[in-house]
C-alpha cells in the first residue's frame, strides 16, 4: 500500500535521508520511530507529496507521489507535525472548508463532517472556534480532517506532540480503534506508543532505516545484554569485584542504597543465575533477591541509536 524505494533526500548539501526502502501493506498499522532530526518528517512528506525525493520512488496504492500526487492525496489522509488550521474559523467551518478543498461532493459534505466530528468525537466542540479549543482537540481537529473522504492510508506525524498525558491516551485511543479499517503510517520518537499501537516498527537514526520488526520481536532479536537484578545482605564491596569477573558477565552497577542491590548486564543468552548464587553464598553473604528483567524497547533503542551498527550485523 505504501512502498518506499531507495529514497535519498538532501537539504542543499546535507542528506537528510539515505536509501530509505520499506513497504507498508494494507490494514498494517506501523511505527517510524528515530530521535529528532533523524529523517522521519522527510520521509513523511515525500510520502505525501509535499516535496519530490533527490532519487528513489515514493508509492502509494501502486501510484507514484510525484508524477500522480493529485491522485496519490486523493488516497492519503495526512496529518503533519503542525496542523495548519485556521484558528479564527469553528471546527465546523473549517472542516467544511477542508471538505472542499480534498473534493468532496457537495451534496456529501454535511453527512461527510458528521461523520468525522463523531469518529473524532467533536461534537461538544464543533460550534466552537478553533483558536479557542485545547491541544487536544485541536489535534482532534486535524485528524478529522485527514479523515475528510475516508481515505484508505493515514500518515500521522507525531499525532501526540505536546499533548497532556490524558489527551494522548485518547488520540492513541483513536488511532488505535481506526488501525482496523486503515493503512496507518505514524512517526513518533516515542517508544512505548508505537509498541502500544503499531503491528511492527521501523526505527530510523541519522537518516536511515536500522532496524524493522514487531516491538516484541526487535526487543528479543536486538538485544545486546540480558539483565539480571540481585540483592543481597551484606558488604557488597567485594562481590562486586567478583561478579565483575565472573565470564559473561558485561558489566556490574551497584545501586544506591550501600551498593547492595546491583544490576547485572550479561551476554544474551547466558543464564548465570546459579552460578552467582553459588558466588554469593560462597562469599558469605545473604541472597535475598535474583532476577532476570527483560530490556524494555526503550532500552533497545538507547543501544541502536548511540552505537553504530557493526559489519556483521543484519541491517533489516
Ligand atoms: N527544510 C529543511 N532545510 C534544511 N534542512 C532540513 C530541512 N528540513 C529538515 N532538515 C534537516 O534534515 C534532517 C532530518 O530532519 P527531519 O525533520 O526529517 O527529522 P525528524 O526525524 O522528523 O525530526 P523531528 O522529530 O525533530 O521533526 C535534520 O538534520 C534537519 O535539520
Amino acid at each position: 500500500m505504501i512502498e518506499a524505494e531507495g529514497l535519498t533526500k538532501f537539504y542543499g548539501s546535507l542528506p537528510a535521508i539515505r536509501d530509505v526502502s520499506f513497504q507498508v501493506e494494507k490494514g498494517e498499522v506501523v511505527g517510524f520511530l528515530g530521535p529528532n532530526g533523524a529523517g522521519k518528517s522527510t520521509t513523511i512528506r515525500i510520502l505525501t507529496c509535499y516535496m519530490p525525493p533527490t532519487t528513489g520512488a515514493a508509492r502509494v496504492n501502486g501510484l507514484d507521489c510525484f508524477e500522480k500526487s493529485l491522485e496519490v492525496r486523493r488516497v492519503v489522509g495526512y496529518l503533519p507535525e503542525s496542523v495548519p488550521l485556521y484558528g479564527e474559523m469553528t471546527v465546523t467551518r473549517f472542516l467544511r472548508f477542508a471538505a472542499a478543498a480534498k473534493k468532496v461532493e457537495a451534496r456529501a459534505i454535511k453527512k461527510e463532517i458528521d461523520r468525522v466530528v463523531d469518529v473524532c468525537a467533536l461534537e461538544k466542540v464543533s460550534n466552537r472556534i478553533i483558536g479557542h479549543l485545547s491541544k487536544g482537540y485541536r489535534q482532534r481537529v486535524g485528524l478529522a480532517q485527514a479523515l475528510l473522504n475516508n481515505p484508505p492510508v493515514l500518515v500521522l506525524d507525531e499525532p501526540t506532540i505536546g499533548l497532556d498525558p490524558g489527551q494522548i491516551i485518547e488520540i492513541r485511543k483513536l488511532i488505535q480503534e481506526l488501525g482496523g479499517e486503515h493503512t496507518i503510517l505514524l512517526s513518533s520518537h516515542i517508544l512505548p506508543e508505537v509498541a502500544q499501537i503499531c503491528q511492527r516498527v521501523m526505527i530510523i537514526n541519522k537518516g536511515q532505516i536500522i532496524a524493522t520488526d514487531s516491538p516484541s520481536n526487535l526487543t528479543s532479536r536486538l538485544q545486546k545484554t540480558a539483565r539480571l537484578v540481585i540483592e543481597v545482605n551484606g558488604p557488597a564491596e567485594p562481590l562486586i569485584q567478583a561478579l565483575g569477573e565472573l565470564k559473561g558477565v558485561q558489566k556490574v552497577t551497584p545501586g544506591q542504597e550501600n551498593g547492595a542491590r546491583m544490576t547485572i548486564e550479561t551476554d544474551p543468552g547466558a543464564d548465570l543465575r546459579a552460578e552467582i548464587a553459588r558466588l554469593v553464598i560462597g562469599k558469605g553473604l545473604d541472597l535475598l533477591e535474583l532476577r532476570a528483567v527483560d530490556l524494555s524497547l526503550e532500552d533497545i533503542f538507547v543501544q541502536l541509536v548511540t552505537e553504530e551498527p557493526s559489519q556483521e550485523e543484519p541491517q533489516s
